[in-house]
């Protein structure tokens, strides 16, 4: 018996996948399964894995995700999902045959009753076996199986790879409509060398403590956070500080209106809109000059936000 999952004892619906993102077409997915559970009276599950395979199949250690597990395991249970498994994927359950894979986790730890899943689904050792197997392991294991249609997965035309590409050139823009929500990052306030207050804009250095979280493309962003459960506004360098011959990759934001030690705190930033590349300025001047630039730019989309 499988002991790194638990045992569902309700019957479910059932999707599996990744769902790195948990994009608009995941939300799709996920709320077909939540419907059809209320319709079936029976709980509505998610069957996902982490480390991501490709990290542990290909070991692309270097592979960045959208989502930290902790990011997208809180999503999926937003959506309304009962019960929500995370698989920790290895080369051992990567081995297991079709048949194995049915009978010990779908069936007798997660009680499968019916499936939900795309067209192109392929799973079982090299993943062999595809949607008309799965038909086949339901007649015998009492469950059925729907299929999501290749138009409807077209339709949607999102996918994770595309969103990750979104963020690596920076366009806030695709990426925020492709998730349905702003892309975030969170971490922890560190000290830093101490030079922000000096140049009139003291930054919060963030530490990411996933060092798998995808970083977007180094520049200037406008963001959004909440501090003290109020919402606050910011602007965000990721890069090195050119201007300074930096080299060490830093996640800093300097906050509207606010004027306290934030060392230590936790901040999540939301990105709202990319506004320039990092640049390495001739002189400090230029660099605050820029940031007032930058300042003028925000607030007048900060107001503009406000009238929408
Ligand atoms: C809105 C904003 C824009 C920035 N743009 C640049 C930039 O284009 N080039 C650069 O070298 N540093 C840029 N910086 C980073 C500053 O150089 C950085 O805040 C300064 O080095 C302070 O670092 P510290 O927090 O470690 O003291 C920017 C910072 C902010 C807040
Ligand atoms: N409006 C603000 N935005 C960001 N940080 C602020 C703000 N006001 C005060 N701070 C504090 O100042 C620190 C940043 O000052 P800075 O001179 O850039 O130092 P450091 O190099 O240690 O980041 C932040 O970590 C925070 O504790």
């Amino acid at each position: 018996m499988d002991n790194n999952i638990p045992s569902l004892t309700k019957p479910c619906v059932l999707t599996v996948g990744t769902f790195d993102g948990v994009h608009i077409g995941h939300q799709k997915i996920l709320q077909r399964v939540v419907n059809e559970a209320k319709k079936l009276n029976l709980d509505s599950a998610v069957l996902t894995f982490f480390p991501h395979p490709r990290m542990v199949l290909q070991k692309e250690m270097n592979i960045r995700l959208i989502n930290t597990i902790g990011e997208r395991e809180k999503i999926i249970k937003t959506l309304g999902i009962n019960q929500l498994v995370v698989y920790p994927f290895s080369k051992e359950f990567s081995r297991l045959t079709a048949q194995e894979y049915i009978e010990e986790i779908l069936i007798k730890k997660l009680n499968v009753k019916k499936i939900i899943i795309g067209y192109d689904h392929r799973f079982g050792r090299n993943r062999t076996a595809s949607i008309t197997e799965l038909k086949e392991f339901g007649k015998k294991y009492h469950f059925t199986v729907e299929e999501i249609s290749k138009q409807d997965i077209d339709e949607v035309a999102v996918s994770s790879t595309k969103i990750r590409n979104a963020l690596k050139e920076g366009n806030i823009e695709t990426t925020n409509k492709y998730l349905g929500r702003p892309y975030s990052l969170s971490g922890v306030v560190q000290q830093g060398k101490g030079l922000g207050k000096k140049l009139g804009f003291p930054t919060a250095n963030l530490a990411i403590p996933e060092s798998y979280k995808l970083i977007p493309k180094h520049g200037v962003y406008i963001v959004e956070s909440t501090y003290n459960g109020k919402k606050i506004f910011g602007m965000t360098n990721i890069g090195t500080n050119p201007t300074f011959n930096e080299t060490k990759e830093n996640i800093e934001t300097y906050f509207f209106n606010l004027d306290e030690d934030l060392y230590g705190k936790t901040f999540r930033i939301k990105f709202l809109k990319r506004i320039r590349d990092e640049k390495k300025f001739a002189t400090v001047d230029d660099l605050i000059n820029a940031m007032e630039a930058d300042k003028l730019y925000t607030q007048t989309f900060i107001k503009n936000l406000s009238k929408v």
